[in-house]
């Protein structure tokens, strides 16, 4: 009362202790309400989650399902913040697969749930069990679909496309894209990619008075080796980033006429908002805590750069540099853009649908060339004998036997009960471990011993590049081409030795596990290899 007395002689302040007054009412009752309505709310779910989980559970019952043994969890978290960790600290590490994964693997058998360990509710299935990877691939395909977080965490760097959709979008890519992936094409592309060579081979520098290269690291060539052939391939002219390196380093005199932009900052700018969608992916649902300003100037530069390079392609036979038409796309010969172009897909959704194609196949076919030439490092008598058959089919740099072509580079290379799968779990295909495994490899299963191939049919069991409808668009292009920069190092090369204190075979992530220390090599010129023609 006194305060109200005194208060009167002063209007603001009766008038903040009036609404005071009010909001102290309104929010006691807003308080209870909210605290009802979310009260309610929970339980709703609470009982919605019990009454799937029985249903979930009759199922598993009715179809015979095996019942799969739970990983333990031992520190629970939100969002599974515990299993996060330790994914993230094998990816830091470098031994993601070889520590959390293979532990889980062998704790827990082939095939094992996830569950929440405040619900009880499945959450996950983690297998390596070929017949699972058959039937999520393959013939249970339309039952599945891809993470919404791979969508989310690579958006800024590339909009919805062939790598993250799903459905009638993605087979609309898909159907439109692979017509482009024939044998015509990469043996048209041949001469170019003998051109990209003979640039990595100058890259790799000169030998001294012994025939030896200085120290090499493999990783930084064939990271510009493989962006300027699938671009040849892609584009039907590449993006030309070897030359652009050893034009700024004074190996090459810089070209007469303008580029569309700085193809030397298009690889590194890859590079950059690639390394970022690789670990956002690897995050799943927390991928937004990776960001940075470099990140989403990395995309936006990327997406300029790739919609002129298309331009640039499309305007080739039409110097005026009007709009493109389907006549210019003709004139510009047949690539993946071409055909995109003359299917009606506008410049922006081809810039998107060529940003996965990118992604999809550099740093697939970096990763793969690096750790191929980190193994034979290791093994002098495997890289002989390599060597011996490339020679054997091709002949030498000095005198050739056949020329290089599709179809002798192929002739040269030559869990079982059912499991139910909650609707909205996350199946996790362990393709790494799969290979590894003792009892369908046999006990040398970690040993580098590519005879194990001989007489062996590829199945299920061997899945490097996917299965089923979804099965990696690239395979043979990238089989050829990555057959062709092996044999052409081995045809020039005949030795190459690891530089002392090199750890070439340390796991790293990019969007696939990579040499993390690089591939640190000597190489030794063979006798009769030929002058560079660049
Ligand atoms: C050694 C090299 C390569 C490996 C190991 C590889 C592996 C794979 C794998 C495992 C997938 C399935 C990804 C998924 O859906 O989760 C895939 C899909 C794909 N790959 Fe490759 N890839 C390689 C090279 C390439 C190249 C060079 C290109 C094209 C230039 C390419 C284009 C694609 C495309 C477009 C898809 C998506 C297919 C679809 O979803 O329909 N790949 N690849």
């Amino acid at each position: 009362m006194n305060n109200l007395t005194l208060a009167q002689g002063h209007p603001a302040t009766v008038q903040h202790l009036a609404s005071a007054y009010t909001t102290i009412k309104t929010t006691e009752l807003g308080i209870t309400h909210v605290i009802l309505v979310i009260f309610a709310i929970s339980f709703t779910n609470f009982i919605n989650m019990l009454w799937k989980k029985r249903n979930f559970l009759l199922f598993a019952k009715s179809a015979k399902c095996y019942p799969v043994p739970q990983a333990a969890n031992r520190f629970p978290m939100p969002w599974s913040l515990n299993r996060k960790y330790e994914v993230y600290k094998g990816v830091l590490r470098g031994n993601l697969f070889d520590n959390h994964f293979r532990r889980m693997h062998e704790k827990y058998s082939n095939t094992h749930a996830i569950v929440s360990a405040f619900t009880g509710q499945q959450k996950g299935i983690n297998t390596i069990e070929p017949e699972n990877f058959k039937s999520v691939l393959g013939t249970n395909f339309d039952d599945y679909k891809r993470s919404k977080y791979r969508l989310l965490a690579a958006a800024p760097m590339m909009p919805p496309g062939i790598l993250t959709l799903d459905g009638h979008e993605w087979s609309h890519w898909r159907s439109l894209i692979r017509t482009q992936f024939t044998r015509k094409n990469f043996d048209a592309n041949i001469a170019d990619s003998e051109r990209h060579m003979q640039l990595t081979f100058k890259a790799f520098g000169p030998v001294n008075a012994d025939g030896w290269t200085g120290e090499v690291n493999l990783m930084d060539h064939v990271y510009r080796l493989s962006m300027d052939t699938v671009t040849q391939f892609l584009f039907g002219h590449s993006a030309e980033t070897q030359s652009a390196k050893l034009i700024r380093l004074g190996l090459l005199p810089a070209p007469s006429s303008a580029q569309p932009f700085d193809l030397d900052n298009f690889a590194e700018t890859f590079a950059v908002a690639a390394y970022y969608v690789g670990h956002r992916i690897k995050l799943s649902n927390m991928y937004f805590l990776l960001d940075s300003l470099a990140y989403r100037r990395a995309c936006r530069s990327l997406r300029r750069m790739t919609s002129a390079y298309i331009s640039s392609t499309l305007s080739r036979s039409n110097p005026k540099g009007t709009t493109p038409t389907s006549a210019d796309a003709d004139n510009a010969g047949t690539s993946v853009i071409t055909s995109l172009f003359a299917s009606g897909a506008t410049l922006e959704d081809i810039t998107t649908q060529v940003t996965h194609l990118l992604v999809a196949g550099m740093d697939t076919s970096s990763a793969t060339l690096g750790w191929i030439f980190a193994v034979l490092a290791e093994h002098p008598e495997k890289y002989a004998k390599l060597r011996g058959e490339v020679v054997s089919v091709f002949g030498t740099e000095e005198s050739r036997l056949a020329e290089f072509d599709l179809e002798r580079l192929k002739t040269w290379l030559d869990g079982r009960e059912p499991v139910a799968v909650r609707k909205g779990a996350r199946v996790q295909l362990g393709v790494y471990l799969a290979h590894r495994r003792k009892d369908i490899w046999g006990e040398d299963a970690e040993e580098f011993r590519p005879e194990r191939w001989e007489g062996r049919r590829r199945g299920w069991d061997f899945t490097p590049f996917s299965g089923g409808p979804q099965i990696c668009i690239g395979q043979g292009y990238s089989v050829a081409q990555l057959s062709f920069a092996i044999a052409r190092i081995v045809m020039r090369y005949d030795r190459i030795e690891k530089v002392e204190g090199a750890n070439n075979l340390k796991q790293g992530w990019q969007s696939v596990l990579t040499p993390a220390e690089g591939v640190r090599l000597r190489m030794h010129l063979a006798e009769g290899s030929k002058p560079l023609e660049v």
